[in-house]
């Protein structure tokens, strides 16, 4: 979708384990160091330039051509082509790389850890996991043709849409993010000055009693009324808002259809241990066995 990489073959896996190497030095040191997480990260990143380089190169010279979104920023941004008014306006080639990149970082851990911990949170509740098997079977049900979801049918899902905000409120995927102070002010006590990186503590915020009574359950009854401003940030809030949501909630919500309608599974360990990385996943990235329904 991004930038079509074939599932699998070398390309796709050097591009995995650089991500891999990325994703794992968020969180360091800013230490560009040799043998340090962040001098690995820097250089990981570097490789995935080249390779996004390279295959920008083959779109401009037509070897290849793909309806993606990579392909659409090309044609957009292109020096010469009037799509944008201003050719100051438009991209350089550094830009759409690091857009790329951000896009691929940004969507691809958080994803696979919202899914990871659905499949966890459903299989720890069952009664859950009942109510939401029902919605997707009734959808199924009330298919006239057709195998395949579509647009309306995912656009109506209340309960797969609270499990889903459950999900990230009971799992809070990314733990902080920051925020730059625009204006003095005073928050507890404490003096904040204009300028100032704020990070917020955002599983604090997601497991406050007041606002969720018993945070550790996982009950997705809580978003069946209107809550607080700012008291779920599981996408972030403002104008820095993910904007990513709707197609990570688009992609989680084919997950389930398929997964609750096909699927029963069950945990082959039981660890509640979470990885202390900037994307919060469970430690042993929770292994099931599948079994038909
Ligand atoms: C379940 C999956 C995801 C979760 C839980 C998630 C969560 C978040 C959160 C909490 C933020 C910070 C928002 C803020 O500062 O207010 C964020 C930012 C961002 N997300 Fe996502 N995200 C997900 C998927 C995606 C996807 C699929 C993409 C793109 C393909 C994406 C792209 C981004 C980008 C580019 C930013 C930075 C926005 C900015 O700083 O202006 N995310 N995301």
């Amino acid at each position: 979708m991004i930038m079509s990489l074939e599932p699998s073959g070398e390309e796709q896996e050097r591009f995995r384990a650089n991500f891999k190497i990325i994703s794992s030095s968020f969180a360091s040191m800013p230490f560009k160091i040799p043998g340090t997480a962040f001098h690995r990260g820097i250089k990981a990143r570097d490789s995935m330039y080249a390779m996004i380089d390279s295959i920008i190169a083959k779109r401009r010279n037509g070897e290849v051509i793909q309806q993606d979104f990579l392909e659409s920023l090309i044609i957009k941004h292109s020096k010469g082509t009037n799509t944008i008014d201003n050719e100051d306006n438009k991209l350089t080639d550094q830009q759409m790389k690091d857009n790329i990149l951000t896009l691929l970082v940004a969507g691809h851990d958080t994803t696979t850890a919202a899914l990871t911990w659905l499949v966890k949170f459903l299989g720890e509740n069952p009664a859950v996991l009942e109510q939401l098997r029902e919605e997707h079977l009734q959808i199924q049900a009330n298919r006239k043709d057709g195998t395949n979801l579509t647009w309306s049918e995912v656009n109506n899902m209340p309960y797969t849409n609270k499990v889903i905000s459950e999900t990230l409120r009971r799992a809070t995927i990314l733990p902080w993010y920051s925020r730059k102070a625009a204006q003095d002010f005073e928050i507890d006590g404490y003096n904040i000055k204009k300028g100032w990186s704020i990070n917020l503590d955002v599983v604090s915020i997601h497991h406050d009693p007041e606002t969720f009574p018993d945070p550790e359950k996982f009950d997705p009854s809580r978003f069946d009324a209107p809550l607080k401003t700012f008291s779920y940030l599981g996408f972030g809030s403002g104008p820095r808002m993910c904007p990513g949501m709707n197609l990570a909630k688009l992609e989680i919500c084919i997950f389930i259809h398929h997964l609750v309608c096909k699927y029963k599974w069950s945990a082959l360990e039981k660890d509640d241990s979470v990885q202390p990385t900037l994307v919060r996943m469970p430690k042993n990235k929770y292994p099931i066995m599948v079994e038909p329904l």
